[in-house]
């Protein structure tokens, strides 16, 4: 079902107004997280594509823009009359704030003293947003703007103010108007969720009632009504969580019709994708095996490297990568054609919405204010002639929905928990061309080292993933009383909940220095170990 049916046909819809924060589809994930539906639509869009959808609740997302740049965006004429005679509830997020602010009459400007990062806010008034808290309470919350609102419109009352005296939360209870400057929806900012929770329920009166079984049910109606009666369908299987829980939505839906094939790219983890060179057919047999999806694998190592040789940018790097994979899966259907009598004309990917979030804006998206971070190989990588039309099945989930549909569909747990691995794997792990000296060979040694550790410490659930990053400098070191000049080596672990905000994991010094010792007593060619220690943001979680 198209998502717009969907939001038809429930009564108690949060419609996202998306100015083009890099958060805004968290809202609509942690607002589904309490069991209510919610969608994202561009914010500029019409008022009558707004009214159709009868939401309950209206957010306002935050944005690069600030409210005074020429061209920045808006939601519609006739939007604050429409919310007030249907009685919604809105509320502004940081950008959506300010913009509330500015079109209700209110004054915004640069900020004194711009708010990035961990912030600590105080309760000012206990009531509205804020009527679970007592005066005075602080809390830690993530901020990232450099406007402010300064003068707020006629009725509107100031809730909370950060420590640097800034509005934080702002409401004007009887005409339904809320606003937060900081960003509720990252985990970073700690009672955010529960501000959510009785904003919703308490003060929007909104009821619980949408589920992952559902979500799982209506996919698999789609599939089925999408893909005909004798269509074959191929699935880009990487062994990684996301494509694994893709491919058994598609598998129930149209049985043997669907054939995995899985692209051993030269670029893959050894141990944390076991995808050991050996060990391959007995990787692909465990599929088959235990979740009835028999995998056909292609050696495309000598396709790949050859393509990125020299190749040292990393959009390029990437939509190299994305080229390629989808050039293989042509061959791949073109060779199921003379197999199964006809050509498979759907492709299935492993597609998330942070994949989609952080690349760029496809068209239809509704997102054209936010700016391209990276293009993910099955997105922004993607090349335009695309023969195969892609299923995605995950597309509106985010990572920890996908574990929970998983299991819902019996996929095992300990399979559920593995770490993401990114499909232009080491390449981006690499900063610089991929293929000089053997730093691919390097890198898998100090990988596999650095995740075996962390396993045998007990730690691998603690973390959402970890890994070593090769660094294209070489520096001195003394090693057997001999001079060394040879690479540095960086190790990266993270903590997330769905990957779109990450903080550094605090490992003990004991641990980093058995880990440091035993990859310079065991990987020829390292001589200096470092440990990245940045949050997502300022930093994305892999290097390129
Ligand atoms: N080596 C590969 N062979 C075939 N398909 C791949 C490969 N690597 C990635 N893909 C495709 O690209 C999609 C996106 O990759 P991504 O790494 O985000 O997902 P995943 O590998 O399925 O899950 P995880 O995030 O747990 O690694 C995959 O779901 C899959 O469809
Ligand atoms: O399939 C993928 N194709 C890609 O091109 C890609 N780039 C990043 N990632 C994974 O996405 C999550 C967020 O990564 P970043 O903070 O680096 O953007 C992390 O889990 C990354 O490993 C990718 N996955
Ligand atoms: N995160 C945001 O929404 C930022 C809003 C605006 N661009 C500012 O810097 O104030
Ligand atoms: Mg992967």
């Amino acid at each position: 079902m198209e998502p717009v049916t969907q939001a038809k046909k429930s009564s108690n819809l949060v419609l996202i107004l998306d100015y083009g924060s890099q958060y805004t589809h968290l809202i609509t994930r942690r607002i589904r997280s309490l069991s209510i539906f919610s969608l994202c639509i561009n914010g500029t869009s019409s008022l009558s594509s707004i009214t159709e959808l009868n939401p309950r609740v209206i957010i306002l997302s935050g944005g690069p823009h600030s409210v005074h740049s020429e061209g920045a965006p808006c939601f519609p004429s006739g939007f604050i009359e429409y919310v007030e005679e249907k009685g919604i509830h809105v509320l502004g997020i940081c950008y959506g704030l300010q913009l509330l602010v500015q079109k209700l009459g209110g004054v915004v400007k640069i900020g004194e003293k711009h708010e990035y990062g961990r912030m600590e806010i105080e309760v000012e008034k206990n009531e509205g947003l804020f009527g679970n808290k007592g005066i005075g309470e602080k809390q830690l919350v993530w901020m990232s703007h450099g406007d402010e609102a300064v003068k707020l419109p006629e009725g509107f009352e100031v809730v909370g103010r950060s420590n640097q005296g800034a509005v934080a939360a702002v409401e004007n209870r009887e005409r339904r108007f809320y606003g937060l400057q900081y960003h509720p929806e990252v985990t970073h900012s700690v009672e955010g969720m529960e501000t959510l929770r009785h904003f919703l329920f308490d003060i929007c009166g909104l009821t619980a009632g949408w589920n992952m079984e559902d979500v799982l049910e209506e996919e698999i109606k789609v599939i089925k009504a999408m893909v005909g009666p004798e269509d074959h369908v191929i699935c880009a299987l990487s062994g990684g969580v996301d494509s694994t829980v893709a491919a058994t939505v598609v598998h129930k839906a149209i049985g043997d019709r669907l054939h995995c094939v899985f692209v051993d790219n030269a670029l893959t983890s050894v141990l944390h994708q076991y995808f050991r060179y050996k060990e391959r057919e007995r990787v692909m047999a465990t599929f088959e095996s235990d979740l009835h999806l028999p995998v056909t694998c292609v050696d495309a190592t000598e396709e790949f490297l050859s393509k990125l040789k020299g190749v040292t940018e990393p959009e390029m790097k990437r939509k190299i990568i994305g080229k390629e994979f989808i050039n293989i899966f042509d061959i791949f259907a073109h060779d199921l054609e003379k197999k199964v009598g006809k050509k498979p004309t759907y492709l299935v990917q492993g597609t998330l919405y942070p994949d989609v979030i952080e690349s760029c804006p496809p068209p239809g998206s509704g997102r054209t204010h936010s700016h391209t971070i990276k293009s993910h190989h099955n997105v922004g990588g993607l090349p335009k002639d695309m023969k195969l039309k892609l299923i995605e099945p995950l597309k509106l989930l985010f990572k920890d929905e996908v574990r929970a549909m998983g299991k819902i569909m019996n996929i095992p747990v300990a399979f559920l928990r593995r770490h993401p691995f990114p499909g232009p794997g080491l390449a981006v792990r690499i900063p610089g061309d991929v293929t000089a000296g053997n730093s691919l060979d390097i890198l898998r040694q100090v990988d596999e080292i650095f995740i075996q550790s962390i396993k045998d410490a007990g730690i691998y659930d603690e973390i959402w993933q970890a890994f070593a990053v090769f660094l294209p400098v070489k520096t001195v070191g003394v090693q057997g009383d001999q001079r060394t000049h040879s690479h540095a080596v960086a190790l990266r672990a993270v903590t997330s909940q769905d990957g779109m905000t990450a903080d550094w994991y605090y490992f003990d010094f004991k641990f980093l220095d058995d880990v440091s010792r035993k990859i310079c007593n065991s990987v020829r060619g390292v001589n200096r170990v470092l440990l990245d220690i940045t949050s997502k943001p300022p930093s994305t979680i892999e290097w390129e």
